[in-house]
């Protein structure tokens, strides 16, 4: 089944409190923007930061990039007013972090409602605690308003008392099993941030490494980045071209009343057309975005 609504290689957050990032955002190659009122704002400018946010999301100019809100917790200070000033905007979801249990996607759509959201602005969770791993199956399984899991590496590492290294031992497991929820619901999934930017080698290895784990993309915290996500993420012009001759291939063979044919030495069946077939949508939707930004 082919269901890909929109790519999202490329997840760049950006501090809510800063105008200049703001402004940035809106000329950056990114697939999406995190505006965040939570981890890189500090509590003095939490309530400055939701105003230029709402301010920047109603003066618009982010043509397709897909805009995220990352709200504080709901249970903070300033999490239900963020939610409420959000459900009045044009973004594209409200992203809510340490999601633990169900009942948090439940009060956190019964907000949105309440305050004006339109339905299609959908939810996204941020999985980074221990506890959030165990219930992801759960949470995936909230509501059909979830569009997308992001994983929140830092946060995780911390909780777990692990370390950051370069191939993220520590973590592989609750990358694992988020992925199994996400893909299991049909939900989209982004990968963790990387934190050291003196180290683009390591970057563009997690980059490699999220897309062979499963993932749609890669969260990002400065626009250097942009380039080597998006290009990994990316399906090349030859893989396309591979995955073209996979399509014709496999339908020749269905013409001849074949179920598999041999390309190249390769076996191949519905489940590579199916592959194939994805990858192509992948990139018309891609090539289409980037013509319309
Ligand atoms: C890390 C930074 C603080 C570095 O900022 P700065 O010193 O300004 O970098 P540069 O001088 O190299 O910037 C060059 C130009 O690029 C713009 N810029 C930089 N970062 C961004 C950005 N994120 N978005 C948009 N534009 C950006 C600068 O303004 C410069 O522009 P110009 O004026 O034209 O020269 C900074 O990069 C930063 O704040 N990054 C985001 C940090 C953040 O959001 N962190 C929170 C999210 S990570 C997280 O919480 C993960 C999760 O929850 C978990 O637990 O894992
Ligand atoms: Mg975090």
């Amino acid at each position: 089944m082919i269901s890909i609504q929109r790519p999202r290689r490329s997840v760049l957050y950006m501090p809510g409190s800063n105008a200049r990032a703001l402004e940035k955002g809106r000329a950056l190659a990114t697939d999406a923007l995190i505006l965040d009122l939570e981890d890189a704002v500090s509590t003095v400018n939490k309530v400055e930061a939701r105003g230029l946010v709402v301010k920047a999301l109603n003066q618009g100019g982010y043509g397709n990039r897909e805009l995220i809100v990352r709200v504080n917790d709901l249970d903070t200070v300033w999490g239900q007013d963020d939610v409420r000033a959000i459900a009045k905007t044009s973004a594209d979801a409200i992203l809510l972090p340490k999601v633990e249990t169900a009942q948090q996607i439940k009060s956190l759509i019964d907000l949105m409602d309440a305050s004006g959201a339109t339905q299609t602005m959908s939810v996204m969770c941020m999985m980074e605690t221990p506890l959030g791993m165990l219930n992801a199956k759960e949470i995936a399984a909230a509501s059909n308003r979830i569009s997308c899991f992001i994983m929140g590496t830092s946060d995780l590492v911390k909780d777990l008392h692990a370390q950051h290294t370069r191939m993220r031992l520590p973590v592989i497991t609750s990358l694992g099993i988020c992925l199994l929820a996400a893909r299991a619901y049909g939900i989209g999934i982004i990968d963790g941030v990387c934190l050291d930017l003196n180290d683009d080698e390591g970057f563009e290895k997690s980059c490699e490494q999220g897309l062979e784990l499963g993932f749609d993309g890669k969260t990002l915290i400065h626009p250097k980045t942009i380039i080597t996500a998006n290009k990994t993420f990316g399906p090349s012009s030859q893989a396309i071209e591979k995955a073209h001759e996979i399509v014709r291939a496999f339908d020749d063979a269905n013409d001849k009343g074949q179920g598999v044919v041999v390309l190249n030495g390769q076996l191949i069946e519905n489940l590579h057309a199916e592959e194939a077939k994805r990858l192509i949508a992948l990139s018309d939707i891609i090539a289409e975005l980037e013509q319309n930004t």
